[in-house]
C-alpha cells in the first residue's frame, strides 16, 4: 500500500505540502522509553510547525545542523508511525495519535511485532536499558545485546528491506549485532543498516557554539569513529569555528563531545541517560533517511555502517560522512584531511573499535 501511494505523492512530498498523501511508514521499537515518547513525537509533528512548515522553503541540500524542530519532510512524508514496544506502546501511540499532523499512529504490544514492521520503509530502534552513574555503554551489553538480537530476527523477516537505525547501546556492538542477525537469515544488505551517531554531531555543534559563542546552526562538525568515549572522533580541524581551538580548550571540549553522556548521566543521577537530546537527535537522524528515500540528493549525515575505511585494521564499521540515497548507503566519504591531534584520536580508538564490533559479532556467532 505504501509503495503505490509513495509514486503518487512524492511530487507533492517534495512541495513540502503538509496535506500531501503522506507515502512513507515509519516505525519506533522501544517507543514507550525515554527516548522513544520524545522520538515519537517529533515524527508525528508539533501542530505550531506544521502550521509554519507551509511558509518555510525548502531546506539546502546538505546542512548538518538543518534539523530544527520537525522536519517538513517528515510531515509531508510520514503516513504511518508504528510504534512497538514490549509494554506501554498502544498508549504512547494513542496519546500521540492526537497532534493534529497528517500521519497517521499505531500502537503495538508484544505480541504484534509483525503488524508493527510489515511495509515498514525506516525503522528506528531505541528499544534497551539505558546506564546508571558508574557503567560505561559495554555494561549494558548482557542486557541489551539479545534485546537487539530479537529485534533483528524480527526484522529480518517481517521487513528485510527497511532502512534501519539503531540507537540502543552499545552501538558499537549492537550494529554488528544486527548485521550477523541478517547475514544468519540470508538478508543482510550492508547500505541499509544505520548507527546513529547523531546525538555526537548534535553536542558538537551546541558545545563548540557555547565557546565560541556562535549559533550552533552555523557550527557543523563531523563527528567520525564510533559511539563510546575515545571511539568518538570530532574532527574540529575541518570547521572553520573548530579549527583554531587549541591546548587545554581543545583537550576540554574534545573530552566533553566524548563524555557528554556521562553528564547526563550523572545529572540524571541513576533515573537514566540522555533521552531528550536523543529523541531530537534520532528525529533527525529518521529525517535525513527519509530525504534520502524521498529523492533528495546530498543528504549527508555521519553514522556508524558497515565501512571499508578501516577494515584493513580489523574495523568493519566506522561513523563517517555517509551520502544517503533511496537505498540506503549511496557513498562512505573519506575522512579528509586530520590534524595531528585527530591522528592521536584516531589511534586511540581503533582497538577499541575493533574490540567492541568483534564482540559484537561473536555474540551471535557463539549461538
Ligand atoms: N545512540 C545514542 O546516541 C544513544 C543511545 N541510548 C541508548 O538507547 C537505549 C534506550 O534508552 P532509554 O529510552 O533512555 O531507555 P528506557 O528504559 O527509558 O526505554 C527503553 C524502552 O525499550 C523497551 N524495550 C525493552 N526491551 C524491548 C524489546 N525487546 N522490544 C521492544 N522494546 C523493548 C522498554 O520497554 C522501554 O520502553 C539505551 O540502550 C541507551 O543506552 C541513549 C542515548 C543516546
Ligand atoms: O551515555 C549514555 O549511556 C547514552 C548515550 O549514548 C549518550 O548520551 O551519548
Amino acid at each position: 500500500m505504501f509503495a503505490a501511494r509513495r509514486a503518487a505523492s512524492t511530487t507533492l512530498a517534495r512541495g513540502f505540502s503538509t496535506s500531501a498523501a503522506a507515502p512513507f511508514k515509519c516505525a519506533v521499537l522501544g517507543a514507550a522509553g525515554g527516548i522513544g515518547q520524545p522520538l515519537s513525537l517529533l515524527l508525528k509533528g508539533n501542530p505550531l510547525v506544521t502550521k509554519l512548515s507551509s511558509h518555510l522553503s525548502p531546506p539546502s541540500p546538505f546542512s548538518p545542523t538543518r534539523f530544527y524542530t520537525v522536519s517538513p519532510y517528515v510531515l509531508a512524508n510520514v503516513e504511518q508511525l508504528a510504534l512497538y514496544d514490549v509494554r506501554g506502546a498502544p498508549g504512547v501511540a494513542a496519546d500521540i495519535s492526537h497532534v493534529n499532523t497528517a500521519s497517521e499512529v499505531k500502537g503495538y504490544e508484544q505480541n504484534d511485532i509483525k503488524s508493527a514492521l510489515e511495509g515498514a520503509d525506516v525503522v528506528i530502534i531505541p528499544a534497551g536499558v539505558p546506564r546508571k552513574p558508574g557503567m560505561t555503554r559495554d555494561d549494558l551489553f548482557n542486557t541489551n545485546a539479545s534485546i537487539v538480537q530479537t529485534l533483528a530476527e524480527a526484522a529480518a523477516q517481517y521487513a528485510p528491506k527497511a532502512l534501519i537505525g539503531i540507537i540502543s547501546n552499545p552501538v558499537n556492538s549492537t550494529v554488528p549485532i544486527f548485521a550477523e542477525v541478517y547475514k544468519k537469515a540470508g538478508v543482510y544488505d550492508p547500505k541499509r543498516l544505520f548507527g546513529i551517531t547523531t546525538l555526537d554531531v548534535v553536542r558538537s555543534s551546541r558545545f563548540l557554539g557555547e565557546i565560541k559563542d556562535k549559533d550552533p546552526k552555523d557550527v557543523a562538525v563531523t563527528v567520525v569513529g564510533g559511539h563510546s568515549g575515545v571511539t568518538i572522533i570530532p574532527l574540529l580541524s575541518q570547521t572553520e569555528a573548530g579549527k583554531d581551538v587549541a591546548g587545554e580548550a581543545y583537550k576540554a571540549l574534545v573530552h566533553r563531545i566524548q563524555f557528554g553522556g556521562d553528564e547526563v548521566v550523572q545529572a540524571k543521577a541513576g533515573t537514566g541517560s540522555a533521552t531528550l537530546s536523543m529523541g531530537y537527535a534520532g528525529a533527525r537522524f529518521a529525517d535525513a533517511l527519509l530525504r534520502a528515500l524521498d529523492g533528495q540528493t546530498n543528504v549527508v549525515e555521519p553514522t556508524f555502517v558497515d565501512s571499508p575505511l578501516f577494515k584493513d585494521q580489523g574495523v568493519d564499521f566506522f561513523a563517517s560522512n555517509v551520502v544517503l540515497g533511496p537505498e540506503g548507503v549511496k557513498e562512505i566519504l573519506p575522512l579528509g584531511p586530520l590534524s595531528a591531534a585527530e591522528e592521536d584520536l584516531l589511534k586511540a580508538a581503533i582497538p577499541e573499535l575493533a574490540k567492541n564490533i568483534k564482540k559484537g559479532v561473536d555474540f551471535v556467532k557463539s549461538q
